[in-house]
């Protein structure tokens, strides 16, 4: 069912922190396995290495669920995956709009992972008015002229920006003028927006750069200077 684009996530008006909010995508994921393989409960312990946490962290973090654990048993698994998908808003439907339909947004569109976690893919748009009607992952692309209208019948408070850097701004706009209060940005630029409307980006050149710093440091601790001086690298 659509939601009201009034309608925020319950984490922060409950005082979960940021960060604490961000690890609960991690925990799902793993209980997800587990419940997959269809085990009843889990230790803390299990539970924080599955997901790569630290167990004491793990347990505070549920703490702020309301999550406690029976000692000796541990955490209900099916309970768990309950509680932080309602926890994260996923036990509605979150309709959302992918803005730029070229390799990236295209592959985006058959990501199969949007609709197993509540993310139902509303609609494809795009400017190149050539594209208009081609069937990507199942769903015509519709012209960028058409997003307002999309965003309004179809109550879409999550927008999706797969565009050049030079267009995301403009598509931000029309999004957030539209009502769009939550963006997942791909484009390599920084956007503006008002406040109230969350922006999440997505880098993988910035993920890489900084897996090549790491390599860069570790190449230069095997090659230390003879008075011991490692090469000058900035700090992580
Ligand atoms: N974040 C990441 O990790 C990551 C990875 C790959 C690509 N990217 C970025 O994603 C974006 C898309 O990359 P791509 O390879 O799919 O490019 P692409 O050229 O294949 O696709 C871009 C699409 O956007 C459309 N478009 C252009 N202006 C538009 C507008 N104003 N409104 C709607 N649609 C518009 C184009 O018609 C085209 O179909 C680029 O900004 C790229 O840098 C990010």
């Amino acid at each position: 069912m659509a939601t009201g684009r009034s309608h925020r996530p319950a984490t922060r008006s409950r005082g979960i922190p940021e960060a604490t909010v961000a690890r609960l995508p991690l925990y799902l994921r793993a209980l997800t396995a587990l419940s997959e393989r269809s085990v009843p409960t889990v230790s803390s312990e299990e539970l924080a290495a599955a997901a790569g946490v630290n167990s004491a962290k793990l347990r505070k973090d549920f703490s702020y669920l309301g999550s406690y654990g029976t000692r000796g048993v541990g955490y209900d698994v099916e309970y768990l995956v309950y509680q932080i998908s309602r926890e994260l808003g996923l036990t509605q439907d979150w309709p959302v709009v992918i803005v730029g339909i070229g390799n990236l947004g295209a592959a985006l569109a058959n990501y199969g992972g949007f609709a197993s976690r509540g993310f139902r893919v509303a609609a494809l748009l795009d400017a190149d008015a050539s594209l208009a009607g081609r069937l990507v992952a199942g769903l015509p692309v519709r012209h960028i002229d058409e997003l307002e209208a999309i965003v309004a019948d179809n109550q879409v408070s999550i927008g999706v920006i797969a565009t050049p850097a030079g267009a995301a701004q403009e598509v931000t706009d029309r999004l957030v003028n539209a009502g769009v209060t939550s963006i997942l940005n791909f484009a390599p630029t920084v956007l503006s927006v008002p406040d109230g409307v969350d922006v999440r980006k997505v880098d993988l050149s910035i993920e890489l750069q900084i897996l090549a710093f790491h390599e860069q440091r570790k190449a230069g601790e095997g090659r230390q200077e003879p008075d011991g001086d490692v090469p000058a690298v900035m700090p992580a």
